[in-house]
């Protein structure tokens, strides 16, 4: 993992006041939300004086509430649907938004940045609702905050950053963070993850942040929820960059983005329906920011363009190509090989004796152009000259900071054995090395051997290639068999080992944040009956209808899992005892009032509820839960269809 930025640094730059920071309104939440012991209202009370922040936070939290439910009106709704932290974060993300619109960077494009940091939002977004690495909720404000460190050199440094940026423009080939490393000595993500750090967002948050932009030096364990983060992030960056790129650019940028998509174990067809639902909250989003957005880039079409490309270059009649240029060493190979020697004469002669080897040749006598060139024509072998006043040092360290780079062969040509030169061009990268006067037999021997070594590479490559597909291929399968052991199969609704984990989660969250937490048992009444009377298949699409029913009645925080037969276990966060009551007298009346349609008989089921809430001298989940089955024991014994609960509702006077 790249190492943090120096504490000692990042408290200097924060005493000079300079770094972006949440203003007005936003301070209070963030700060209220520190507190232990906030009432909601009292939160809802101080959010409700930004009306410009009460429109985010709500369209926020409709944002997780699926679509077949009430929609969230409220800032108390929308508080308990999105959570603490989440709020926190997101007013945080919003006051920078509000009050770095414009700055004195004149390189740095605040609105395209905003534009693309809100598309990271709402990828991330979506993209935990698939991977759950965290929830949802703090995942939009992590993709929205993600490259704030960029913000923040842009308002610290706006002439140097300035310049730096149109660097990195003219020469792809210089990564911004190398580049931002020389000049500032840190990047945009370190400084971006301390702010992080600084604004109390926990470090199994900010650690992914300050990797995802170099994912190669991220060392986090395979499948922990940092590194599931990271990739959930490095797609949201690609998605971002895909919708803001120009539209010819797009289809070329479409191949990596459902590479990363097919690591993330997501199918094509879910994945593109999920891009189109980014693109289209992207406009909704923009408009209430006032940020600008771009149409929708044609997720479905690049898709299709790029599977009937893919499958192009795979079909037999290329086959023939790829078997040519994949030949060990047969004459006739179009291997790309690009010579970069200042004289015109021996660069011919080279040709002429490479062309005789079958490579197809492309030159340059200019040291500094021959990065462009290498990267137009990306050979797979380099030829150069080390004697000349350009020397290559430069460029075959450039070349070996590119992808194609690393796999390239560099042969370079000496004048004289000398030892000096020849670490030179070891210690910049070169593999292999020829004396002039060239002669032909000792240059075909170094070319076989070049050969040999890029073939090798190149079914390495295809190896590591094979294995990242059958990676992808495993993580999908082994998602879906996850997702079907915590599925009941009858119902689709979740089981009971989910509902066995989930409380243990609930339960942890509820004790470390003194918040209230409440479960029901519900049961249904003389289900036997309707077994004995109409059958076991109509006992089976009544388990299924009343299970819709009361999912549908729920609140979208609550959890409702199948825990036997015709017993299901509510899980209600944030809910205390007489809430939980309401909710559970509204469950009954639903399954009360239904009318269940078996395609033969109609059966009608109601629904005896036990309720309770967890109390500080409780041991354990299983305390709770045996409350409320002592609840709906109470429940049958009063006589069924009715709620019941073994604790006493505290009034408040
Ligand atoms: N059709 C169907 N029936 C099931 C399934 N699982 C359990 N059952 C039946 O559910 C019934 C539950 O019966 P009881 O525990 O006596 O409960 P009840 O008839 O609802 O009676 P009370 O709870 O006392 O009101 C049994 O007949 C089980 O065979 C299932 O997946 N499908």
């Amino acid at each position: 993992m790249p190492p943090p930025i120096d504490m000692k640094r990042f408290e200097q730059l924060k005493a000079v006041g300079d770094l972006p920071s949440p203003r007005g309104v936003a301070i209070a939440i963030i700060r209220l939300t520190q507190t232990a012991d906030v009432s909601m209202a009292e939160l809802a009370r101080v959010i409700k004086s930004d009306p410009a922040f009460v429109g985010r936070l709500i369209k926020a939290a409709n944002g997780l509430v699926a679509e077949n439910r009430r929609a969230v009106v409220s800032v108390q709704e929308a508080l308990m649907v999105l959570g603490l932290p989440a709020v926190r974060t997101m007013a945080l993300g919003f006051s920078l938004l509000s009050n770095y619109r414009k700055g004195a960077c004149e390189g740095f494009d605040y609105g395209r940045f905003w534009s693309s940091s809100l598309l990271m939002a709402l990828s991330m977004q979506a993209l935990v609702q698939r991977v759950r690495v965290v929830p949802a909720d703090e995942a939009f404000s992590l993709g929205l905050l993600a490259r704030v460190g960029e913000l923040a050199l842009a308002t610290l440094y706006p002439a140097d950053f300035s310049r730096l940026l149109k660097e990195a423009a003219r020469s792809p080939q210089l990564r911004q963070l190398d580049l931002e490393q020389t000049a500032f000595a840190m990047t945009h993500c370190e400084l971006g993850a301390a702010m992080l750090a600084d604004w109390g967002v926990p470090s199994q948050l900010v650690n992914p942040v300050l990797c995802f932009e170099r994912p190669e030096q991220a060392d986090f364990a395979e499948g922990s929820r940092e590194a599931g983060l990271v990739q959930c992030l490095v797609l949201s960056r690609a998605i971002a960059q895909l919708c803001l790129a120009p539209e010819l650019e797009q289809a070329r940028l479409m191949p990596a983005m459902l590479r990363l998509s097919g690591r993330l174990g997501l199918p094509r067809g879910d994945f593109v329906s999920l891009c189109e639902r980014i693109a289209r909250e992207w406009g909704d989003w923009g408009k209430l920011l006032q940020i600008g957005t771009a149409r929708a880039p044609a997720f479905g079409a690049l898709c299709a363009a790029e599977e009937s490309e893919s499958k192009a270059v795979a079909s037999p009649e290329n086959g023939a190509t790829a078997s040519k240029e994949g030949g060990a060493t047969g004459q006739g190979d179009e291997m790309p090989v690009l010579i970069v020697a200042a004289d015109a004469s021996e660069r011919a002669r080279m040709r002429a004796l490479l062309e005789e080897s079958g490579f197809s040749v492309h030159e340059q006598a200019d040291c500094t152009q021959a990065i462009e060139s290498a990267i137009d024509v990306q050979p797979r072998l380099l030829l150069i000259d080390w004697s000349g006043e350009n020397c290559g040092a430069p460029l075959v360290r450039a070349l070996r900071t590119t992808r194609f780079g690393r796999a390239l062969h560099i042969l370079v040509l000496l004048d004289a054995d000398d030892d000096a030169l020849l670490e030179e061009a070891a210690a910049a990268g070169a593999d292999d090395f020829i004396l002039r006067p060239i002669r032909p037999a000792a240059l075909a021997v170094r070319l076989k051997a070049g050969r040999r070594t890029v073939m090798l590479q190149r079914e390495l490559e295809r190896e590591r290639e094979e294995l990242r597909h059958f990676a992808a291929e495993l993580s999908i399968s082994n998602r879906r068999l996850q997702e079907a052991a915590m599925t009941d199969a009858l119902t689709g609704i979740p089981n009971r080992r989910f509902a066995i984990d989930r409380i243990q989660m609930e339960w942890a969250a509820a004790a470390r944040h003194s918040r209230p937490l409440s479960v029901m048992i519900v049961d249904l009444d003389g289900f036997k009956e309707i077994n004995d009377a109409h059958g076991h298949d109509v006992g089976d699409i009544a388990l299924r209808q009343i299970s819709s029913t009361l999912r549908g009645a729920l609140r979208a925080q609550d959890v409702i899992c199948r825990t036997g037969g015709d017993e299901f276990l509510v899980i209600c966060p944030d809910t205390d005892l007489s809430a939980a009551l309401g909710c559970a007298e509204r469950l009954r009346d639903a399954a009360h009032g239904m009318l269940i349609e078996t395609g033969g008989p109609r059966v009608r089921l109601t629904i005896s509820v036990g309720v309770a809430m967890r109390e500080p001298s409780m041991a354990s989940a299983d305390a709770l839960i045996k409350l409320a089955d002592r609840g709906a024991f109470l429940a049958k014994e009063r006589g069924r269809n009715c709620v019941m609960s073994a604790q006493v509702v505290q009034t408040t006077a």
